[in-house]
């Protein structure tokens, strides 16, 4: 399992790894600069190739210590540098102090002022690296200058629309301002036209959830995580761990390490979705179709079938041994015109809550999928039984909607039921945790996506998949991963109609093969970006079940 760190998770590995006398905090500061300064390279090879010019901005703590460690590095390969330090020399942590202490060896350090900023950096000195090193996972309140910041770096940075040089920016750990918990800037005046916002994020060990939530993606630019020797000592005979997709790893710059043993289990851990898990999820034993289970998929009324056709498609797709679509029979024709290996069955009877218990006799129907176009009136009245008949069951779409005006349906939720909802449905649902989610952070770390994931699911007593580019899913356990289609796993084609429902048929047709709710989630999430990663531009929701067999093939 990968992981995806909280400020105080790397602390912690920081801490007992230097608590093990194999390596000093000195020796990580010397190998997060220069973790920094190869990632640069590696982006702009000619920076390498000549010396240039570089402004490196270093704050109150171990971040700015960093950014002293780049500003010598950049010096011995005989660039210009100016550093300016946001903070008093003799509050430094130590660690940072005698990188302080370094430089000024070498150079000047210039105070940055954030009441006046006459000081700052002139736009127009021809610098190629801006280095932020101000705050890193350390922020724990609104930055009063980075409004500042962010004017001065963008000024640097239209220079180049005028033909002058462009300096890249390259943030230490984090851009400054963005909390690294939740992805988010704190105080209330921050929107993103006024972060300082980096073409290259260079952070530390692991990607931090601020990295991939919220702002971050966009906040980053592009983000390169530099290996500084904490690497996890694997236990004799355990596989390599598989990187995530979707950010790049520099090399380690110095030793490698290996992650004390006897360090405690994090409780809080959030994984991210590794392709080897997806891998061994959706493999296929032997066996007749009724060993892969059978999915029904609940739909809509006459003209209203189609997002109930595109989530059975999915469900088959992804190898449910059966998927029959239940629909009124005043859409028996339509539907029967529609689809052939999915299997049909008209809700005929007193009532079709009443046809739906008489068809949930059926014990091998073992995976349920009720929202998608089925309509809100029509969710209300089925909701009762299929929640009754504890199946493993996606309610998305209009059964979300029913829920969250109805408390005593909401009750009935179980176990096995899993949760789709978008930012809106999430809203509707629980109002008051996507409350706490839109004010603004004023403190850091600040509540995140994973918070508000995790407490919902607490509430609701399953699994809850918070839709969006970092697709959240957490159980009522608290355990919770990360699905982020982020930088270079980017899938902006997937904001297209009918996209959720190809996503709900995928999950239910996971359920129906047997897999836990958290796990069904976290492939299917994986599964649906990969669809629409694979396809490329010009997906529309019918594609993504026809790219899963050459996205299962590349698993295998
Ligand atoms: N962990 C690791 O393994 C490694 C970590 N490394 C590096 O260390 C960084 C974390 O260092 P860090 O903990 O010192 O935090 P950092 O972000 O530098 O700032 C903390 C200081 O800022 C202050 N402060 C906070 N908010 C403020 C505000 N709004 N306005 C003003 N001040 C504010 C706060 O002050 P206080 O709250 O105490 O008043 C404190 O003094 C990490 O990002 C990475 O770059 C690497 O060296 C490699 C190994
Ligand atoms: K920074």
């Amino acid at each position: 399992m990968t992981e995806i760190l909280t400020s105080a998770q790397m602390r912690a590995i920081e801490a007992a790894a230097i608590a093990s006398g194999r390596v000093t905090g000195l020796e990580l500061m010397e190998r997060a600069g220069q973790g920094v300064v190869e990632a640069v390279f590696a982006e702009w090879p000619a920076l390498a190739a000549a010396p240039h010019r570089a402004v490196v901005l270093c704050g109150p703590g171990s971040n700015g210590g960093d950014g002293f460690v780049v500003a010598r590095l950049l010096k011995g390969w005989g660039w210009e540098v100016e550093v300016f330090l946001y903070g008093e020399p003799g509050k430094l942590p130590p660690d940072a102090r005698v990188n302080y202490e370094r430089w000024c060896g070498m150079g000047a350090v210039l105070p940055l002022d954030d009441e006046r900023f006459d000081g700052w950096p002139n736009a127009a000195s021809g610098h190629a690296v801006i280095v932020d090193a101000i705050f890193g996972t350390g922020l724990v309140r609104p930055y009063r200058a980075h409004r500042h910041l962010a004017m001065t770096l963008n000024s640097c940075q239209s220079l180049s629309r005028k033909g002058g040089p462009s300096p890249k920016v390259v943030a230490v750990d984090l851009p400054s301002g963005l909390c690294s918990n939740s992805g988010r800037w704190l105080g209330d005046d921050q929107p993103l036209d006024f972060a300082p916002l980096a073409n290259l994020t260079v952070s530390f060990h692991a990607p931090k959830l601020g990295h991939l939530l919220a702002d971050g993606p966009v906040s980053c630019g592009r983000l390169v995580v530099a290996d500084i020797g904490l690497g996890q000592r694997l236990a004799p005979g355990a596989e390599a761990r598989a990187r995530p997709a979707g950010w790049a790893f520099a090399p380690a710059p110095g030793g490698r390490g290996g992650r004390e043993p006897g360090l405690p289990p994090r409780q809080d851990t959030v994984e991210a979705i590794a392709q080897a898990s997806v891998a061994q999820s959706v493999a296929k034993a032997a066996g007749h179709k009724y060993t892969h289970g059978h999915a029904l998929i609940l739909s809509g009324a006459v003209g209203r079938g189609g997002a109930a056709r595109l989530a059975a498609r999915g469900a088959l797709r992804i190898g449910a041994g059966l998927v029959t679509v239940a629909c009124p029979p005043s859409a028996l024709i339509e539907n029967a015109a529609r689809l052939d290996a999915i299997m049909l069955r008209p809700l005929r009877g007193e009532s079709e809550a009443e046809a739906l218990a008489t068809l949930l006799e059926d014990a091998r129907i073992n995976a349920l999928c009720l929202g998608p176009g089925l309509g809100v009136e029509r969710a209300r009245e089925l909701l009762p039984v299929a929640l009754a008949a504890k199946r493993a069951t996606v309610l998305d779409a209009d059964a979300l909607t029913a829920l969250a005006g109805d408390p005593a349906l909401f009750a009935l939720l179980h176990a096995s039921c899993l949760l789709t909802p978008h930012a809106g449905e999430f809203a509707r649902l629980f109002p008051d945790i996507a409350a706490k989610l839109a004010a603004p952070a004023t403190t850091g770390p600040a509540y995140s996506k994973v918070d508000a994931t995790r407490e919902a699911a607490a509430r609701a007593g399953c699994t809850v998949l918070l839709k969006g580019p970092d697709t959240v899913i957490a159980a009522p356990s608290g355990r919770a991963a990360l699905n982020a289609a982020v930088y270079d796993r980017a899938a902006p084609w997937l904001a297209t109609a009918g996209a959720g429902d190809v996503l709900a048929g995928i999950l239910t047709g996971l359920l129906a093969r047997g897999l836990e709710p958290f796990s069904a989630a976290s492939t299917a999430a994986w599964l649906h970006v990969e669809a629409a990663r694979s396809f490329g531009p010009g997906l529309i929701a019918e594609d993504l079940p026809e790219q899963l067999p050459a996205v299962l093939r590349n698993l295998s």
